[in-house]
């Protein structure tokens, strides 16, 4: 689990993140929404300890950032996943060396150890048959999918990914959050999701945080997120049409 606490972050004279207040629980998928500009990044980026938070603190499983030696947040980021957007994955390297590459900085097994996990995920993943081909050889779901694994062969405790259907046509991007869901509950990781998503809001969305002008102003899951009567969270909502006609549909008890 994951609670940020009065988390604050300015750059410079610009305060961004005015005070969060949450948690995040393991074996969720917890989805962070809102406008453009609202802080999601600046948000994700202060949970993967790339931004220092200007006050406030973030505590993984009972263990206060602040407070980590250099040793420790080394020790922390090797328990951290990330899923890119874009995926990121090196395209000289094989889908096996990509899957790898995690394995090859942070531990120093032996390559058939290591292989014999990068194996195991990618068979995870629906990947096996694909370890030899490049990215460029591959679809852009698989490459997400190469990319979830990637984020995952270290065996995170925490999983992070930023926009993971950006560039995904609908049916892959289902097909992507539910991959991403039932690893999160397979493995019990603590999974955050940075998304514009509305589909995946309504397919996966167990723990919803809504940040607007780097406040969090509405959380919920997504059954709460159709009864709101938040009106900064139902303009956002609304604004998308399959959201809208669901929420017809509902009003009209279909
Ligand atoms: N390194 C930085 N230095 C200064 N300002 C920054 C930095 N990173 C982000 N910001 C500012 O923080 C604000 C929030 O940006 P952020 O990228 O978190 O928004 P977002 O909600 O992720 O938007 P989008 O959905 O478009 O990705 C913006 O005004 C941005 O200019």
């Amino acid at each position: 689990m994951i609670e940020v606490k009065n988390l604050h972050k300015s750059f410079g004279e610009e305060e961004i993140l005015k005070g969060l207040n949450t948690k995040f629980e393991k074996g969720k998928t917890n989805l962070i929404i809102g406008q453009s500009g609202s802080g999601k990044t600046v948000f994700l980026k202060c949970l993967l300890g790339l931004f220092k938070p200007t006050k406030g603190n973030i505590i993984y499983d009972g263990q206060a950032y602040s407070e980590f030696s250099d040793e420790k947040q080394r020790e922390l980021r090797k328990k951290i996943g990330m899923v890119f957007q874009g995926s990121a994955l090196f395209d000289s390297m094989t889908v096996r060396e990509n899957v790898d590459f995690p394995l090859r900085m942070f531990t120093k097994e032996k390559r058939n150890v290591r292989y014999e996990k990068v194996d195991k995920v990618l068979e995870r993943v629906n990947l096996d048959g694909a370890e030899n081909k490049y990215p460029s050889e591959i679809s852009g779901g698989m490459q997400k999918r190469v990319a979830i694994a990637r984020a995952i062969v270290n065996n995170p405790k925490y999983l992070f990914c930023d926009e993971p259907n950006s560039g995904l046509d609908p049916k892959t991007a289902i097909v992507i959050d539910n991959l991403i869901q039932e690893i999160t509950r397979e493995y019990d990781i603590t999974t955050v999701i940075n998304t514009h998503d509305m589909n995946s809001v309504l397919e996966i969305g167990e723990n919803i945080v809504f940040l607007k002008k780097g406040n969090l102003v509405w959380q919920g899951n997504k059954d709460e997120i159709f009864k709101t009567e938040n009106d900064d969270v139902t303009d956002f909502v609304y604004s998308s049409d399959l959201f809208k006609k669901v929420r017809e549909a509902q009003l009209k008890g279909l």
